[in-house]
């Protein structure tokens, strides 16, 4: 049995271009000459099997968000069925659920019931969702004094607080600051690989193509193709003329370890300035603080960088570099990864630290810091893929006559 089942659905909003005559509707009195019908979907059919991971892609106004509001049920569709057998979280449009005179708690409480949380499960989970959410000071504030990045923030925690069999996400995600964004599509992930379905709005063509294993392209209202991701992509670019441009930020992160030696900070340099953001080819260096706090017999210091979707670009350590690093109990000492060609391609990446023994932290890990700092890349070259190898046209010359003369044998036989 499929997990999702959409058959033939269309959906039509009636518009009132003057309010008297909406209102007059909503009254029973007949308004039906002022309205005019907007068909939002039109015989739409698919399904998703359980495990299946599917993005939705297409232009503004082509119908993204409707199609996922009828599948969580938010609309009922004009035209056809669909069929749900799976428990749905659901991450729509921000503000759906949502109360903006009440706390960041209260609405926790709201919108855990809304996606089908008891109130026992929700007392259960609030500390994981408020502790994923980061918002713990802000928690008992009233939402209208939150960022929208911050409402997102709240959202995506509660949608995922119980991992779900189906995790609706519509392009709620690229509200929020780019650190949360690699937390989000980390546990995005880690719930795919429990065999959580994933249907996907976006118009990142990385995270489509890393998230989802089919897409389905919708336009004007109507399916266009559903294929595999980077067919279906390919079919979207020749859509649209224009394409846009991304943004970035940087914030603190995750921790895990036994604690004999602990990170203090972690921050990236470019010219003796801490920075942010850098441009692709720079030298930029990676400055590590820490602290032994018990003896320990050897040390370990690794980063790992990561791209916004969770994709491990580069990471090295020193134990492959052949260093021992400082461990005088008690002390505390910096260290400096340098990266002489910071030749990565233009978005945003996160960066991983750890000290641990040996040469892998899964033997003995004193303190992992996932997502401990994000920079972003700005590139002035365009180029495809994540990293820009030294790539140049060297001028064409003659082949030898022998060898033409072979080739033409060949093509004549
Ligand atoms: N409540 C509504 N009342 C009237 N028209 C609506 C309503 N919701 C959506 N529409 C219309 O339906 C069409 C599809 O909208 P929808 O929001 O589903 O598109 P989308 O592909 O998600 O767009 P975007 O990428 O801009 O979010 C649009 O023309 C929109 O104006």
């Amino acid at each position: 049995m499929a997990l999702i089942s959409v058959e033939n659905v269309s959906k039509v909003f009636s518009i009132y271009p003057l309010r008297r005559h909406k209102l007059q509707a909503l009254l029973g009195i007949d308004a039906s000459r002022h309205c005019i019908n907007k068909w939002a979907l039109k015989e739409i059919s698919f399904s998703i099997e359980a495990g299946e991971s599917i993005a939705i892609v297409g232009r503004n106004g082509s119908g993204k968000s409707t199609l996922l509001k009828l599948i969580c049920q938010t609309l009922s569709p004009s035209e056809g069925l669909i069929t749900v057998n799976g428990r749905i979280g659901a991450l729509l449009e921000l503000g759906i659920g949502f109360h903006e005179e009440l706390s960041g708690r209260e609405n926790v409480y709201i919108s855990g019931q809304l996606l089908g949380m008891s109130r026992h499960e929700i007392d259960q989970h609030i500390d994981s969702i408020i502790g994923f959410s980061e918002l713990a000071e802000y928690i008992d504030i009233q939402l209208k004094k939150y960022s929208s990045g911050m409402q997102m923030r709240l959202a995506f925690s509660v949608a995922t607080a119980v991992r779900p069999e189906i995790l609706i996400v519509d392009e709620a995600l690229s509200v929020g600051d780019a650190y949360f964004q690699h937390k989000c599509f980390d546990k995005i992930k880690a719930f795919q690989a429990l065999g959580t379905s994933l249907l996907f709005v976006s118009h990142d063509p990385l995270a489509v193509k890393t998230l989802c294993d089919r897409a389905i392209l919708l336009d004007k209202g109507k399916m266009l193709a559903d294929d595999s991701p980077a067919a279906i992509l390919d079919y979207y670019n020749a859509l649209i003329s224009n394409s846009e441009n991304n943004k970035i930020c940087i914030d603190e992160g995750v921790r895990s370890g036994t604690g004999e030696a602990k990170l203090l900070a972690v921050d990236v340099y470019k010219d003796n300035e801490k920075i942010q953001a850098v441009l692709s080819g720079s030298k930029i260096q990676i400055h590590v603080t820490y602290q032994v706090v018990q003896k320990i017999p050897d040390l370990t210091i690794g980063f790992l960088i990561k791209d916004r979707v969770g994709n491990e670009v580069f990471g090295s350590n020193t134990f492959l570099m052949q260093k021992k690093p400082p461990l005088k109990q008690g002390e505390k000492f910096q260290i400096i990864f340098e990266l002489a060609d910071f030749r990565l391609a233009a978005g945003s990446y996160n960066l991983s630290i750890a000290l641990h023994s040996s040469y892998h932290h899964l033997i003995k890990n004193y303190d992992w810091w996932d997502h401990a700092a994000t920079i972003t890349v700005i590139s002035d070259e365009v180029f495809a893929g994540v990293v820009r190898l030294d790539a140049a046209y060297l001028d064409g010359s003659p082949i030898e006559l022998s060898l033409q003369s072979c080739i033409e044998s060949e093509n004549n036989e």
